[in-house]
C-alpha cells in the first residue's frame, strides 16, 4: 500500500501553548456546511496534528458528526448538502475537482458509534481491505490479520477463533475488530465517532487504552459525548455549539482553565 510522500510541514494558523512546528494532518479552512438551509456547520477553522488525538465535543445536534463525516467527504452522500471553504488533508483540499476520493478512503479509516463487523468469519474482516486493495498471498494476509488484530489489542482474545463468524464477539469486542478492520489498511488518520456509546465501562476503557497506544502511529480524531473521555484521552479538544467551534485548545486547558464562559458552562454540566 502507498503512502505519501508530500511534505506536510505547515505553517500554523493558530497556535495552542505548546504547538510549534508540529505536523498538520488536517487543516480545515473556513469551512460551512448547510443541509438544505440548515446551517450546520458555521466558519470552522481547525488543525490536527499528527500523532495527537483530538476531541470533538459539544451538546446534541451542534455538528460534531457532520464535521466527522466531512472530513473523510461522507458527509455528501446526503442529499441537498452544501460546502463552502476548505479541509485540507496533508496540503491537498480534498474538495478540489482533481482530488482523489478513494484517496481518502484508503488513507482516512472511521469507527462508527454502534461496531459494524460484516457478517463474515473474523479473519475475513480484517482481511476484506487488503482482498480490495489486491493482496492475494495467504500468508501476508494471516501476517496482516494478525498484527491488525495484535495493533487493536484484540489478537489474544480471538487468535483460536479466527474462522468463526465475528458476530459471536461482545460488543466491546466487535468495536475491537472494527478498529483492526481499519487498521489492516495502514490508514494515516482514524475518525471515531463516539466509539464506546455503545459498550460497558469495561469494553469503554480497553478502547480508551487502545486509543492512547494507537497515537504513537496514527492520528485521530474522535467525537465523544462523555467529557471525562475528551479529558482522559485527548490532546487538543475542540468545543462545538450551535455549528461553531467556540474554542480550541490543548485539553488540560479546555478542561482546566476555558477562555469562553460557554465553553465553562458546558464542560461543569450546565447544558447539554
Ligand atoms: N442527514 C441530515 N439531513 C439533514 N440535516 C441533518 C442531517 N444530519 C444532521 N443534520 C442536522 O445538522 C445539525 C448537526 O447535526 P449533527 O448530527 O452533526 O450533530 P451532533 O453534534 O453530531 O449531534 P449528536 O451528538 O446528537 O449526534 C442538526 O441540526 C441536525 O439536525
Amino acid at each position: 500500500m502507498s503512502s505519501l510522500s508530500i511534505s506536510t510541514e505547515l505553517p500554523l494558523k493558530k497556535e495552542t501553548t505548546e504547538q510549534v512546528n508540529k505536523t498538520v494532518v488536517y487543516d480545515t479552512k473556513n469551512l460551512n456546511l448547510w443541509y438544505g438551509n440548515n446551517h450546520a456547520l458555521k466558519n470552522i477553522n481547525l488543525p490536527m496534528y499528527k500523532n495527537e488525538v483530538t476531541a470533538i465535543i459539544g451538546p446534541s445536534g451542534c455538528g460534531k458528526s457532520t464535521y466527522i463525516k466531512t472530513l473523510n467527504r461522507m458527509v455528501e452522500l446526503v442529499q441537498n448538502v452544501r460546502i463552502s471553504g476548505e479541509i485540507l488533508y496533508r496540503e491537498k483540499n480534498i474538495f478540489d475537482k482533481e482530488f482523489r476520493v478513494e484517496e481518502l478512503r484508503t488513507r482516512v479509516g472511521m469507527v462508527f458509534q454502534k461496531p459494524n463487523p460484516f457478517p463474515k468469519t473474523i479473519f475475513d474482516n480484517i482481511a476484506y481491505g487488503p482482498r480490495i486493495h489486491g493482496i492475494k498471498d495467504k500468508k501476508i494476509l494471516k501476517e496482516i490479520v494478525e498484527k491488525s488484530l495484535r495493533g487493536a489489542a484484540i489478537w489474544e482474545e480471538v487468535k483460536d477463533r479466527l474462522h468463526e463468524n465475528a458476530y459471536g464477539l461482545s460488543g466491546g469486542q466487535q468495536q475491537r475488530l472494527c478498529i483492526a478492520r481499519c487498521l489492516a489498511v495502514e490508514p494515516d488518520v482514524i475518525l471515531m465517532d463516539e466509539p464506546t456509546s455503545a459498550l460497558d465501562p469495561k469494553s469503554t476503557l480497553k478502547v480508551e487504552e487502545l486509543i492512547q497506544e494507537l497515537k504513537e502511529n496514527y492520528s485521530i480524531i474522535i467525537v465523544t459525548h462523555n467529557m471525562q473521555q475528551a479529558a482522559r484521552i485527548s490532546d487538543k479538544t475542540a468545543f462545538f455549539l450551535n455549528g461553531e467551534v467556540i474554542e480550541y485548545d490543548d485539553t488540560d486547558i479546555i478542561f482546566s482553565t476555558p477562555s469562553d464562559k460557554r465553553t465553562e458552562d458546558y464542560i461543569t454540566g450546565r447544558f447539554g
